[in-house]
């Protein structure tokens, strides 16, 4: 190559690369798979490598990360937080422990201790413990300074507020990765293409998007957790390796992965590697890569660090879950709140184990901005989530017979108009009779989370439409055994069972009945908050938003969205014609299905673990209620030092009386 060339081409990546990493690490919304990303650095890392004097001072491949967000206050890392090398292949990684054995001055054929780690693909943070108390806690961010999330850090289970030893080092630096696992990243994917919101691409982005915000209830509300796997800064304790750091932090009440291993020589990591990629599909949390590092700390500060990396360490990243195959079809799916999204039906193919046949291009916007069409040719991947994603289109490979989809100007299904919602990406249809609509809606009330109706799938709810004999979710409960005896296939036993599943439903729990509604931005977990603050159909019916949004977690979006549903007429004669027909919620304290659901606390004296309003929301959390006064309600008070008055009255009423620890027990 030319040495223009190369310096115009070496521009041209680095633009690129800062882009996605604005995309990446500022918004957490790639435009591009993270293999797609790993091949354009490695291409910029080979051109500065041939041309050295070309590469730019600030170059992607020197520096880590992304900008720390203003929004945030910026938190300066004791040391660098730093990011880490890559290998994609075996070679790589023989390569790797060579250039160790080198650097060390040791023979070729010296067996140099390592830890092997699942790579967790989340967002790596920093915890800081002062005397055994967690005080601050931030974002890696370009690795010298990230961003405080101190609070959002907090609603995080597993990570302890305090360290669980009675003499906890004066300060301690533990670095981990805050993850979404893969159950709950995809339902709230789900829920947000339901809203019109552009989904997550993978559960880091997921993760990252719930970590950095500004509202510490948001945070609350998405299951993350962390596995730790690195010490920072520590004074006051002395660890000897990696491998002793991972077995002692988790007696402190640190989450470790249980996949470590400590190994001895190169040949133990490749045996690691391979058994990490036959056990990555089975993982409840994604894992894109194993990460090793040399054991001793000693060797590690002898081999010291890059710009951007330490030399003890690399990523072996998997390869990516990718196939090759031909779109069908693009087809409008019409969901339950009438957006209607592209699906394209794909020739199927393997896809690391699996049989794929439909993947989501998401939006309209997606679908045009990677421009698939019916008949091309595409690169599929499965990304962590189930639902797969047609990634690339290989554009060399059309013949000119390729069509693209337009946008639907009207409702493939029922024919009713569309709109563009003004900030939205969704296309909707808002035809009230929509058949597809009115058929998804009663997939959703009789599904498993919501009414729980046994037996009535997607095959009957279509026979029932075509019949003609439900028009809203309210004439189920007026369906009779001979209605059924219609049905093709269908038998007295059969018939029965139906009925008595529908006779069931009638009791099942509000928030499920709330749930079951489908009401915009109400999600379960949101049914059952708002079960429990309004423990009845008529009171939730009657809520304005000032009173949704004093619910903890009930945001203005969510507020709206059910006051307009309730607003509209409609809907109110289909709630007035359930209960008519016999639909009688109960209400259960144990909507929220939390430990301490129906239990009340209270906090007394002073407490050094937590704060009072970070123990009345942990006891919140798990559905209890944190009161200001003692009384025979009261289940348990717990009492920090120089408890006064409320702790003598608890011993008076006979109240179990608990200490910080005991309650951190209880909080387990
Ligand atoms: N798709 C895109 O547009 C885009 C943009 C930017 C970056 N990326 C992706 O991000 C990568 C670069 O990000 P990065 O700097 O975070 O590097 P990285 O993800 O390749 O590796 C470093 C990170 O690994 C994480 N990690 C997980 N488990 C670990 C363990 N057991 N021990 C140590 N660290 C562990 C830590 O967060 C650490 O910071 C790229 O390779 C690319 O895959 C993608
Ligand atoms: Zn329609």
């Amino acid at each position: 190559m030319e040495n223009q060339d190369a310096a115009r081409r070496i521009a041209e990546l680095s633009a690129e690369l800062e882009r996605h990493n604005r995309l990446y690490y500022e918004q957490d919304q790639p435009e591009i798979t993270d293999a797609a990303y790993d091949q354009l650095f490695k291409e910029l890392k080979e051109l500065e490598e041939t041309y050295p004097e070309l590469a730019l001072p600030d170059s992607p491949t020197r520096r880590v990360g992304g900008r720390p967000l203003d929004k945030f206050v910026p938190v300066a890392h004791r040391t660098p937080m730093l990011s880490l090398e890559n290998a994609f292949t075996a070679d790589d990684m023989t390569d790797f422990d060579d250039r160790i054995k080198r650097f060390l001055g040791l023979a070729g054929d010296a067996q140099i201790d390592y830890t092997c780690e699942p790579k967790m693909d989340g967002v790596a943070v920093e915890l800081i413990y002062e005397n055994g108390l967690f005080t601050v806690g931030s974002t890696r961010g370009d690795g010298i300074v990230g961003e405080d999330v101190t609070e959002n850090l907090k609603t995080v289970k597993a990570i302890p507020l305090r360290l669980r030893t009675p003499q906890p080092p004066e300060l301690l630096v533990v670095r981990g990765e805050v993850y979404l696992p893969l159950a709950p990243f995809q339902k709230f994917n789900e829920e947000r293409q339901e809203a019109g919101e552009p989904p997550f691409a993978n559960p880091r982005n997921a993760a990252a998007g719930s970590l950095r915000q500004l509202d510490s209830r948001i945070t609350a509300k998405r299951p993350l957790s962390i596995f730790c796997y690195a010490p920072g800064e520590v004074i006051g304790y002395e660890f000897g390796s990696q491998g002793a750091f991972l077995r002692t932090i988790p007696a402190w009440g640190f989450p470790v992965n249980d996949l470590v291993r400590s190994v001895s020589g190169i040949a133990a990591v490749h045996a690691y590697y391979e058994d990490m990629m036959a056990r990555r599909e089975e993982l409840p949390y994604e894992i894109d890569g194993v990460v090793v590092k040399v054991d001793p700390f000693s060797l590690q500060r002898e081999l010291g660090e890059k710009s951007r990396s330490p030399r003890w360490a690399i990523a072996w990243k998997f390869p990516p879950r990718q196939a090759i195959t031909v779109v069908e079809q693009i087809v409008p799916q019409v969901g339950r709140t009438g957006v209607i999204t592209p699906v394209a039906h794909l020739k199927p193919v393997e896809v690391s184990g699996v049989i794929v046949s439909r993947a989501t291009l998401h939006n309209w916007e997606e679908m045009q901005r990677k421009d698939v069409r019916s008949g091309d040719t595409v690169v599929v991947e499965r990304a962590g989530d189930v639902i797969p994603a047609v990634v690339q289109v290989l554009t060399d490979q059309r013949t000119g017979a390729e069509v693209p989809l337009e946008i639907p100007a009207t409702c493939p299904e029922c024919g009713g108009e569309v709109v563009r919602i003004p900030g939205e990406v969704a296309v909707r249809c808002i035809g009230l009779a929509c058949p597809a609509q009115l058929r998804e809606s009663l997939k959703h009330f009789a599904s498993r989370r919501a009414m729980d109706i046994e037996g009535l799938g997607e095959k009957f709810i279509e026979q029932l439409l075509s019949l003609g004999l439900v028009q809203n979710v309210a004439d189920i409960y007026e369906l009779k055994r001979e209605d059924f005896m219609k049905f093709e296939r269908m038998g007295d036993k059969l018939a029965d069972n139906l009925l008595n599943a529908i006779e069931a439903s009638k009791t099942r729990d509000l928030s499920r009945l709330i749930y079951a509604l489908g009401i915009r931005n109400v999600g379960e977990h949101t049914a059952k908050l708002l079960a429990r603050a309004f423990g009845s159909m008529e009171h939730l019916e009657q809520a304005s938003e000032e009173e949704l949004t004093s619910v903890r977690e009930v945001g203005p979006l969510v507020a709206a969205s059910i006051v307009d549903f309730f607003k509209n007429d409609d809907n109110r004669a289909v709630i007035k014609r359930l209960q008519q027909n016999g639909v009688a919620p109960t209400v259960e304290e144990k909507t929220l299905g939390g430990k301490f659901t129906g239990k009340t606390f209270v906090f007394t004296g002073a407490l050094t673990r937590f704060t009072r309003d970070e123990a009345k929301r942990m006891v919140e959390a798990e559905g209890g209620h944190a009161a200001g006064s003692v009384s025979k309600k009261t289940d348990y008070v717990v009492a920090g030092a120089e408890a006064g008055s409320k702790l003598e009255k608890a011993r008076q009423l006979g109240v179990k009386v608990l200490t910080e620890d005991e309650f951190m027990e209880l909080m387990k």
